[in-house]
C-alpha cells in the first residue's frame, strides 16, 4: 500500500490533460507502440473527434523509482463545466491532483473551480505549467499567477509539455514524492467507493471503485449500501489499458467489478461497496448529486420509431446515469421524451450519440431550465415546470421562479466593458470585479440560468475575441416576470416552439422568432402565416409566401432513373422535417430561438 499513488488531473478545458496523460502512459511503458494513439483515454469516438473528455477514465501504471516499484492510478477527468460532477467523483477517489495550467492562457475559470473541489477533498496539489513548448508561452508570468493562486513556491511548479514529453519524469517524481500513499486498514471490513460505471454489451455494468479499507475478493458476497442490493463479485481486477482480472483488489487500490448487473440505476456513483456478512460502518462521503440543469424534448422524426427511441435512450442511460428522461407528448410532435441534461454540451452529445450509436433520427426542441410556478390557489406549493407548455394558465399564476447561478468570468482588461454589457443584457447583476493581475480580471455575476442556455457561450466568445473563460454554480431560485411565448403556424399553435421568457423581452424575441422562422421554414404550396403570441395577444406576424418547387422539372430527358434519384434526394432532405398540421418544419426551426442573433 505504501507504494500506491492515486491521483487525478484537473485543468481548464483544453489546457492539455488528455495529451499529458498520454505522455505519462508512454513514459511508464503502459502502452505498447501498437496500442499508441492520441488521446488514448478518450475511448468514445465522439471524444476523439471533438478533442474533449466526456467520461472519467482510470488507468494503472507501473513505475520504478529509486529501485522501488510503484503502482500509479491515474484518473483522467473532463474539463467542461457540464461535466463537473465527474470531476467531483474522481477527486474523492484520490490523494493528489496534478493541476495543469496552460503556459499561454494562464489560470482560467475552471482551473479555479476544480482547484477548490480538490482542496475541499484535502488533495495534495502538484502545479504543472503545461505547453511550455508553445512560442506564445509566458512561463514567468504564468508561474507567478500559479504561485499567487496556490501560495506555493515557484520551484514547486513543474514545467512540462504534453506535446514533446518535456518534464514528464519530473511529474512522476513529484507524484511519488509529494502525494501521500493511501491510508486505510487492510483488515477492516470492505469499504470501497464507486466513482464511475460503464455499460458493456457483453458483460453488463462494469463498476469502477477505489478501496478505502479491507479488500474485495473474487466470488465475495458484497452489498451496495445506498441501493441496499446484494451481489456476488463475479470478477474483480485492475485497470490497465485493458482490464486485468485478479483474485482480489486491496486497500488503497483502484479497480473494476463485474457482477452481472444489467441496469445502470442499480449502480449509484458515490455509493459504498461493502462486505455482505461484515458490513462497514463508514460510508464514503463527498459526492454531489447529479442534477439536470437543462431540459428539452427529444422526438423521433418518424412517429413509428417511438419504442425504438425509448430502447436507445434506456441503453444510453446505462452508461450515462446523468441523463434523465420521461415520456411526454406534444400536440405538434406526437410522442417523445422530456429529457434532462447537465448542460448544453451534454445535450448535443446525447443527440449525437443517439444518431451515431443507435441510428436514430431525432428532433430536439428548444431547451429550457426548470421553473417553479405558484398558483393563486396554492401560493406556497411549487409546481415544477420542465416544459413551457406545462405552465398553468397565466390568469391563475401567482408567481414564477427561475433558477439563478453565480457566474465567474475571467477575461482580459480590454474586454471588461464588452463582457459587462453582454451580462447585463442577459439580466445579470454584477457582484464583484477583481484584478487578478494588471491584465486579467475576474468578474462575478448573478444571472438567470436560462440566459446561459440561450446563445451565451457563443456571444461571450465573440465579444471577448475568445479571451474569456466561464464557470458557474447554481445559487437557488428567484422570482421573475416570466411569460410564455407561443408560436402559431397557419393559425395553429405549435407547442414544441413555445418558450418561457422574461416579459420585457417578449415583444423583441417574438418579432425575431417570426423573422427567423420565416427564414428557416421552406416555402410550401400555400401561404403560411407565422404569429407570435403571449396569452391571447398576437405580438408579431410574418408570412411565408407560397411556392411550388417541382424538383423533377429539370429532368426533361425523361430518364426515369434520374428522376427517381432526384426524388430520393428530396426525400432525404425531408428526413429531418416534421409535419405539423399541413406545414413541414425542419429541425433547425425548433432551435430557432437559440439562434436569433445569427
Ligand atoms: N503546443 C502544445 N500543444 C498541446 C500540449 N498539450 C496539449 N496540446 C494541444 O492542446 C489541445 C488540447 O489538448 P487536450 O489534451 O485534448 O486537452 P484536455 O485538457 O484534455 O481537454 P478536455 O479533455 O476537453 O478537457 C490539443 O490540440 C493538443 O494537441 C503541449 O504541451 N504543447
Amino acid at each position: 500500500m505504501k507504494n500506491i499513488r492515486n491521483f487525478c488531473i484537473i485543468a481548464h478545458i483544453d489546457h492539455g490533460k488528455s495529451t499529458l496523460a498520454d505522455r505519462l502512459l508512454d513514459f511508464t511503458g503502459s502502452v505498447t507502440d501498437r496500442e499508441k494513439q492520441d488521446q488514448l483515454l478518450d475511448t468514445m469516438d465522439l471524444e476523439r473527434e471533438r478533442g474533449i473528455t466526456i467520461k472519467s477514465h482510470a488507468i494503472q501504471m507501473d513505475y520504478e523509482y529509486n529501485g522501488e516499484k510503484y503502482i500509479l492510478n491515474l484518473i483522467d477527468t473532463p474539463g467542461h463545466v457540464d461535466f463537473s460532477y465527474e470531476v467531483s467523483r474522481s477527486i474523492a477517489a484520490c490523494e493528489g491532483a496534478l493541476l495543469i495550467v496552460d503556459a499561454a492562457q494562464s489560470i482560467q475559470a475552471q482551473t479555479i473551480s476544480n482547484l477548490y473541489l480538490a482542496l475541499e477533498n484535502d488533495l495534495e496539489i502538484i502545479p504543472i505549467l503545461n505547453k511550455v513548448d508553445l512560442p506564445s508561452a509566458n512561463p514567468e508570468e504564468v508561474t507567478d499567477d500559479i504561485v499567487d493562486l496556490l501560495g506555493c513556491k515557484p520551484e514547486e511548479v513543474i514545467h512540462a509539455s504534453g506535446k514533446t514529453g518535456f518534464g514528464v519524469d519530473k511529474i512522476l517524481e513529484a507524484v511519488i514524492e509529494r502525494i501521500p500513499a493511501p491510508k486505510g486498514d487492510p483488515n477492516a471490513p470492505l469499504q470501497a467507493l464507486i466513482f464511475d460505471s460503464v455499460y458493456n454489451t457483453f458483460r453488463g455494468i462494469e463498476t469502477y471503485f477505489r478501496v478505502f479499507n479491507g479488500e474485495i475478493k473474487k466470488g465475495q458476497k458484497i452489498k451496495f449500501v445506498a441501493t441496499d442490493k446484494e451481489y456476488y463479485a463475479d470478477e474483480v481486477g485492475t485497470l490497465k489499458l485493458t482490464q486485468v482480472a485478479k483474485q482480489s483488489v486491496k486497500t488503497g487500490d483502484v479497480g473494476y467489478l463485474i457482477t452481472g448487473i444489467k441496469t445502470a440505476k442499480e449502480v449509484k456513483v458515490g455509493d459504498t461497496i461493502t462486505d455482505f456478512a461484515k458490513p462497514t460502518t463508514n460510508i464514503v462521503e463527498g459526492f454531489e448529486d447529479v442534477k439536470p440543469m437543462v431540459f428539452a424534448g427529444i422526438y423521433p422524426v418518424d412517429t413509428e420509431d417511438y419504442e425504438e427511441l425509448r430502447n436507445s435512450m434506456e441503453k444510453l442511460q446505462l452508461n450515462d446515469a446523468s441523463l434523465v428522461f420521461q415520456p411526454e407528448s406534444s400536440a405538434a410532435l406526437g410522442f417523445g421524451f422530456r429529457c434532462g441534461f447537465l448542460g448544453m454540451l451534454h445535450m448535443e452529445i446525447i443527440q449525437e450519440r443517439l444518431e451515431r450509436e443507435f441510428d436514430m433520427t431525432v428532433i430536439t426542441t428548444v431547451p429550457n431550465v426548470s421553473y417553479h410556478a405558484y398558483t393563486n390557489k396554492t401560493p406556497d406549493e411549487a409546481f415544477i415546470v420542465n416544459n413551457p407548455s406545462d405552465l398553468p394558465d397565466p390568469s391563475t399564476v401567482n408567481r414564477v421562479e427561475e433558477p439563478y447561478i453565480k457566474a465567474t468570468i475571467i477575461t482580459k482588461a480590454d474586454f471588461v466593458g464588452n463582457v459587462m454589457s453582454l451580462c447585463i443584457e442577459k439580466r445579470g447583476i454584477i457582484i464583484n470585479q477583481t484584478y487578478l493581475t494588471t491584465e486579467r480580471v475576474e468578474l462575478t455575476f448573478e444571472m438567470p440560468l436560462a440566459e446561459i442556455v440561450f446563445d451565451f457561450y457563443d456571444r461571450l466568445k465573440t465579444v471577448s475575441k475568445g479571451y474569456a473563460s466561464f464557470d458557474y454554480s447554481p445559487i437557488g431560485m428567484k422570482t421573475s416576470k416570466l411569460v410564455r411565448l407561443d408560436i402559431l403556424l397557419n393559425a395553429q399553435p405549435v407547442d414544441a416552439l413555445s418558450a418561457l421568457i422574461h416579459a420585457d423581452n417578449a415583444q423583441h424575441i417574438g418579432k425575431k422568432m417570426c423573422e427567423k422562422l420565416k427564414e428557416l421554414i421552406p416555402r410550401q404550396q400555400f401561404d403560411i402565416p407565422i404569429q407570435a403570441a403571449v396569452g391571447a395577444k398576437i405580438i408579431s406576424r410574418e408570412t411565408i409566401k407560397a411556392l411550388r418547387k417541382d424538383v423533377t422539372a429539370k429532368c426533361y430527358g425523361g430518364d426515369i432513373s434520374r428522376k427517381r434519384k432526384l426524388l430520393e434526394k428530396q426525400k432525404k432532405g425531408k428526413k429531418r422535417m416534421r409535419q405539423v398540421g399541413n406545414v413541414e418544419i425542419p429541425q433547425q426551426a425548433f432551435m430557432a430561438v437559440l439562434k436569433l442573433n445569427d
